[in-house]
């Protein structure tokens, strides 16, 4: 038997019921975003995402505690009334039984921050612009343990034909969820940065594209880079869709959150690939919610890491 076989089971069937019920959501005609207060948007499937995961986490490790992005504060005010509403409905389409209070518990189960010896990060939309403007986004779950990645389960529903689930155990590997079975992932093995593909945000405001665009012809990269939404940047290097990510912060002082690398980052490494900061240093999952220790990432199949943090040095 395999390391953690029971985590994997578990934490992808959270994710697979979370990205039906985002898929759920995107189908219909009525997302309802509301702005959160850093003027993120977050829609009634980050809500019902959270509690469906949190809910089989809490059931099968009550003793765990969850770092997740959201939490209901929202949803219980008056004039979130129809939001919550809808947010219980969505979840009660996935989980029946399910009533009000209940759904309120599973999302608010995910609001630890401190960091803690046994710990999973969800982040329930990870890429809530994508989804909200179809492209792409992610359900995106991760035990930490002892400050170590040791699990990740991605969800991709907007990726290929009928959405794409990757996972990943320390150790043990890197695979893609098929009907025929567990696939192992790899990265590529391009060495020649100038044949290099690179992806980055969609958004400018979460990734530098000026100075990515610098760093790409530093790379003699030929190809226009990819822009793509979310983890599903990870699972685009880890499977050789692409051999390097670049997350360059736009803001001084950005600190990246864990839940929005944590399941990509292990998929990647165990594909064969690399994950630093842009000064090349592992990222620190030890530290609670946030990547302290950290400014921006750089992913790729390993072979061209030390050119790509070279050139950002030099950029
Ligand atoms: N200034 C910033 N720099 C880097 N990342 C940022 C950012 N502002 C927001 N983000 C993060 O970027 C994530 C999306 O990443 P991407 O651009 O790769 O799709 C968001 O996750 P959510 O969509 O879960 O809120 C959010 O956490
Ligand atoms: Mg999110």
């Amino acid at each position: 038997m395999s390391a953690y076989q029971r985590e994997v089971q578990i934490a992808l069937e959270a994710v697979t019921s979370a990205a039906v019920l985002c898929q759920n959501v995107r189908q219909g005609d009525d997302f309802v975003a509301l702005a959160k207060s850093d003027k993120s948007p977050v829609t009634v499937a980050d809500f019902g995402s959270q509690a469906i995961v949190c809910r089989a986490i809490r059931a099968a490790f009550p003793r765990d505690l969850i770092i997740a992005e959201e939490n209901a504060d929202a949803l219980r005010t008056e004039d979130q009334a129809p939001l919550l509403a809808r947010v219980v409905a969505e979840v009660k389409k996935v989980v029946p039984s399910a009533d009000e209070a209940q759904a309120l518990a599973w999302i608010d189960a995910g609001i630890s921050r401190d960091a803690a010896p046994r710990v999973w990060t969800l982040d329930p939309i990870d890429g809530t612009k994508g989804f909200l403007r179809g492209g792409q986004y992610a359900v995106a779950l991760a035990l930490i343990i002892d400050g170590q990645i040791e699990v990740a389960a991605l969800a991709c529903p907007a990726l290929d034909d009928e959405g794409s689930i990757f996972w990943a155990v320390r150790g043990v590997g890197a695979f893609q969820r098929t009907a025929a079975g567990d696939k192992p992932i790899e990265v590529t093995s391009t060495s020649n940065s100038a044949k290099a593909a690179l992806c980055e945000s969609v958004e400018s405001g979460h990734s530098d594209h000026d100075q990515s665009a610098k760093i790409a012809a530093a790379l003699q990269i030929a190809r226009p880079s990819v822009r793509m939404d979310s983890q599903a940047k990870y699972a685009a290097v880890a499977r050789g869709d692409a051999d390097i990510y670049l997350r360059l912060p736009t803001i001084a002082g950005y600190q990246e959150k864990i839940w929005d690398h944590a399941a990509g980052a292990l998929v990647i490494a165990e594909a064969g690939g690399k994950v630093t900061d842009i000064d090349g240093q592992p990222l620190d999952f030890s530290l609670g919610s946030m990547l302290k220790n950290n400014r921006g990432v750089v992913a790729t199949n390993g072979r061209l890491h030390d050119a790509v943090i070279a050139a950002i040095a030099k950029a």
